[in-house]
């Protein structure tokens, strides 16, 4: 298989022109999109425009559509947000932390069979410029931003991209299918309409 040359991306930018690359393949090589999204080091003059908050819960904020393979975005923390248990819709799901710290806990899916609450396997915060990965394979999880002090901003892509997903109710294990929306594209606000039914948070 041929081996895209690998340069750290000095700002956004390069990386969306790197990523850009990546993908054109059908298939995606996991460590070498996490290892560059990781190698970018986070400026926040370059991803300012796109990081716009909500007081009572997470935003998503398209950044980049990846020419139909992925879809790249910012998603900005106030104190104390979190996402719901969820899944990733068989996509590949990849998280940058670009400012302040995220904690992530991971399920394994619920066993329909047993009826019972949904244990965690695993816990980790994420450090400004990580990147962690997730998909549906490896399991489910939630994302918080657990400080009471500091916001949070990441970056994730998703591949291929994604309207819906399910969330997870931890003590059933029940699900319900949410429909996802953007708070901003390309660093205008969306309008209203279209961003009333986001549920994941
Ligand atoms: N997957 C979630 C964010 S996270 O909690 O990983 C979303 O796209 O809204
Ligand atoms: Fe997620």
């Amino acid at each position: 298989m041929e081996q895209t040359e690998l340069v750290k991306p000095d700002t956004l930018e390069d990386l969306i022109q790197t990523l850009h690359k990546l993908f054109e393949s059908d298939s995606v090589n996991v460590e070498e999109v996490q290892s560059i999204m990781e190698s970018y080091d986070s400026k926040p003059h370059e991803w300012m425009k796109y990081a716009t908050f909500d007081q009572y819960r997470y935003t998503r904020n398209l950044v980049d559509e990846g020419n139909g393979k992925f879809n790249l975005m910012i998603l900005c923390w106030g104190e104390g947000h979190g996402s719901s248990i969820h899944d990733h819709t068989d996509s590949h799901c990849f998280l940058k932390l670009l400012q302040g710290q995220l904690k992530e806990t991971l399920f394994d899916w619920p066993d329909h069979k047993l009826q019972a609450g949904m244990l965690q396997k695993s816990q980790q915060v994420l450090l400004e410029n990580q990147c962690a990965y997730i998909n549906d394979s490896l399991g489910l999880h939630r994302v918080e931003n657990v400080s009471h002090t500091e916001t949070a901003v990441s970056l994730h892509l998703y591949s291929p991209p994604f309207q819906t997903c399910r969330t997870f109710d931890q003590r059933t294990g029940h699900h319900n299918s949410v429909k996802m929306t953007f708070w901003s594209k390309f660093g205008e606000r969306t309008p209203y309409e279209s961003t009333v039914s986001q549920e994941n948070n």
